[in-house]
């Protein structure tokens, strides 16, 4: 049985999956600042103490906390050949080109004694100085002022996206940007080689599929209905082939993929940015989600073979979440009524909250009206501090991954 178990967004946490963030910031200068899809340079030694107050926040509520790079160190370690296969597919899909600079960096790799070191090696990015005796060879070693031989993976706390742990299955994402394609790597090799979580793992979706979807966009609403934004991130071709697979392939329990179309910028990067579950009847919105979305139920068709049934949805937000939880929804905007608090707010993920049990949840400091509002309607606030990490634009949704829900 798949130690995997998530059928809701707000149940009882048992166990969650973080990334501390490590050298990967320090490799953030302003040149590449955009296109590693940072808005400012975290201090890495506070990003860690935040970090930190985020994991014990949740061993204080009883959860188990779980690293990225531990596990990938476990699934890696399982077999030599399993780590030299992950080396050789990292230079791969790190486009090194020079045959004799993928050796160095083969053995650079290799050479490393601790598995765990080489696994943050490869997410902290390899620069030109760090290789000893590198040589310029290829025309682009001499004439870009480019300073790493392997980009950096700055985004990989924010373990939402690069997969998602959906019922007992997994949605591996296919990334939308460059620069977070490589974050699904260790994922693949997790869900393929763990001792523990790659057993009887169902896989909903691919890193191989063209069409991109990412795991911020994915709500697990019921055991039976997921929700899905239609984003910058996620295309929906993207989510016909996961409802396909989740309805006809592994015929799991879900009957109804409600697609969430939002605009396509970046503070709406993701459905999680706008659009998060507090509890069984309270979900936290960004004031402009309900004039700029339309929503989509795809189902199983009645007719034809793997078909399924597309039906747009004229309801409001509320209407349309009460007829498929089957309760009457309160929606709380992010920043109460004040448009410039809840954009300031929403911008530093004030919308963006990880649920341990029903009603208590896990916010930015920062975001005070919108914290404030939560504790007046009865839901426990667990404020972590939150100048660095909110600088990479995701907030505690975005940097836990649930792996078991009660
Ligand atoms: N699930 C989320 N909302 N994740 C936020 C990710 C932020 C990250 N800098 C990116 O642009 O990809």
């Amino acid at each position: 049985m798949s130690l995997l178990n998530v059928q809701s967004e707000i149940t009882e946490l048992k166990k969650v999956l973080l990334h501390r963030p490590g050298g990967e910031l320090e490799n953030l200068t302003p040149k590449w600042l955009k296109s590693l899809l940072f808005d400012d340079i975290p201090w890495l030694d506070k990003a860690r103490e935040e970090h930190d107050a985020f994991a014990q926040i949740f061993r204080d509520a009883g959860v188990e906390v779980l690293y990225l790079a531990d596990l990938v160190q476990e699934s890696l370690d399982q077999d030599p050949k399993i780590k030299e296969q992950f080396i050789e597919q990292f230079i791969k899909e790190a486009n090194i080109t020079s045959e004799t600079m993928k050796k160095v960096i083969f053995k650079y790799l290799m050479d490393i004694e601790s598995t765990k070191d080489m696994v943050e090696t490869t997410m902290s990015g390899i620069r030109k100085v760090d290789v000893p005796n590198f040589v310029k060879r290829t025309l682009s070693d001499y004439i870009r002022d480019y300073p790493f031989i392997t980009d950096p993976m700055p985004n990989l706390y924010f373990t939402r996206d690069p997969f998602s742990v959906i019922g007992q299955g997994v949605s591996l994402s296919k990334m939308y940007s460059i620069t977070r394609s490589r974050e699904t790597l260790y994922g693949e090799y997790i869900f393929k080689y763990h001792p523990l979580y790659s057993k009887d793992i169902e896989l909903y979706y691919d890193r191989t599929q063209n069409a991109t979807i990412e795991g911020g966009d994915i709500l697990v609403l019921s055991d039976t209905v997921l929700a899905v934004g239609v984003s910058q991130r996620t295309h929906p071709a993207a989510i016909e082939r996961l409802a396909k697979n989740i309805f006809y392939q592994y015929k799991t329990n879900f009957k109804t993929v409600l697609a969430f179309d939002i605009p396509k910028k970046r503070a709406f990067m993701h459905l999680d940015t706008v659009f998060t579950q507090v509890d069984f009847d309270k979900f936290l919105v960004h004031n402009d989600l309900e004039k700029t979305m339309k929503a989509y139920a795809v189902t199983k068709a009645t007719q034809g073979d793997h078909k399924l049934k597309v039906v747009p949805i004229e309801d409001k937000l509320d209407k349309i979440l009460s007829k498929y939880l089957n309760k009457k929804i309160t929606l709380i905007p992010c920043g109460g009524d004040d448009q410039v608090a809840g954009d300031r707010e929403q911008w530093n993920d004030g919308a963006n909250t990880i649920v341990i049990r029903p009603g208590e949840v896990i916010v930015y400091e920062r975001n005070h009206i919108t914290n404030d509002i939560l504790e007046s309607l009865g839901v426990k606030v667990h404020k972590m501090p939150s100048s660095e990490l909110s600088r990479g634009r995701g907030g505690p949704r975005c940097m836990s991954m649930p792996f078991n829900r009660e």
